[in-house]
């Protein structure tokens, strides 16, 4: 019931970037995320809805290792990235983060400099031989985060100093500096106005054209405007996982249909 693996069900159109297989999380005792198997396209936005504590975020923080910084967390299950298993003791958290990049809920830029705040990855990742290319990083990233024309005539000034839309699209430059090949995105559009959030959405649907991005939302019209998967979690369950069409015209479980329909939520 849990296992939503599209090897099994031959929808596939695009290849598999991230395979979860029998994934559960505790916190401590807690028992927040249940047997959860699914596969994430490459290329592929993917929605990630359900109520409020459903373990939609867990499973995400699954996917870049973020539940390492929790120290009650513990993560049993087996999750490959383009094959190769992200929990062996051999992968390094920091370069996998950097390969699967995230984006908070709440925009959190560094204490630096809008420039320093984007060029840090690249930095610390030896992306570019010298400051012409760690400019021409900068500036593509921020232009790609729809913010190149708000903020290049006070790259020098803090990143905490932009209002929390641009913070926020600030951190979706930083996280796309380092060129990830998966975009993991908390609820990025939360803190952000209309303007701000289709700007988002605009870019979430550019970057999957070599990306995959996968994004938790509340909102599902976002899900529906976004996404091309949608995967629909309860009580710590994977309930459905199908193309977004599918999930909200023609969901095949009854509790997919009471959420999205508002009767659960
Ligand atoms: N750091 C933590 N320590 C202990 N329990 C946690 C922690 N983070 C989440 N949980 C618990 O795990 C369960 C799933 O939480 P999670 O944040 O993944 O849900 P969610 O679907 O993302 O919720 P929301 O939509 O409200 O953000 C909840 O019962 C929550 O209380």
């Amino acid at each position: 019931m849990n296992d939503m693996r599209l090897i099994d069900r031959k929808t596939t159109m695009n290849e598999i970037k991230i395979a979860a297989e029998g994934v559960d999380v505790f916190y401590g005792e807690s028992h927040a995320l249940k047997d959860v198997s699914v596969d994430i396209e490459e290329r592929t936005v993917t929605a990630f809805i359900g109520p409020s504590g459903c373990g939609k975020s867990t499973f995400l923080r699954c996917l870049n290792r973020m539940n390492d910084t929790i120290p009650t967390a513990r993560v049993t299950g087996r999750i490959t990235l383009d094959g190769e298993d992200i929990y062996a003791p051999s992968v390094d958290p920091v370069q996998l983060r950097a390969k699967v990049g995230m984006v908070f809920q709440k925009p959190n830029p560094f204490p630096k400099s809008i420039y320093d705040n984007v060029a840090y990855g690249p930095r610390i990742h030896g992306l570019s031989r010298n400051k012409a290319e760690l400019d021409e990083i900068v500036e593509n990233s921020l232009r790609r985060a729809a913010l190149w024309d708000e903020a290049k005539d006070r790259l020098a000034e803090p990143g905490t100093g932009l209002s929390g839309g641009q913070q926020q699209r600030l951190c979706i430059a930083r996280a796309v500096a380092t060129a990830p090949e998966v975009l993991l995105m908390d609820e990025p559009c939360s803190a952000l106005d209309p303007i701000a959030t289709a700007q988002v959405e605009e870019l979430i649907d550019e970057l999957r054209q070599n990306f995959s991005v996968v994004i938790v939302t509340h909102s599902m019209q976002q899900a529906a405007r976004v996404s091309q998967k949608t995967a629909f979690f309860h009580l710590g369950h994977l309930v459905e996982y199908d193309d977004t069409d599918t999930i909200f015209q023609n969901p095949r479980d009854t509790r997919t249909e009471s959420y999205i329909t508002g009767r659960i939520g």
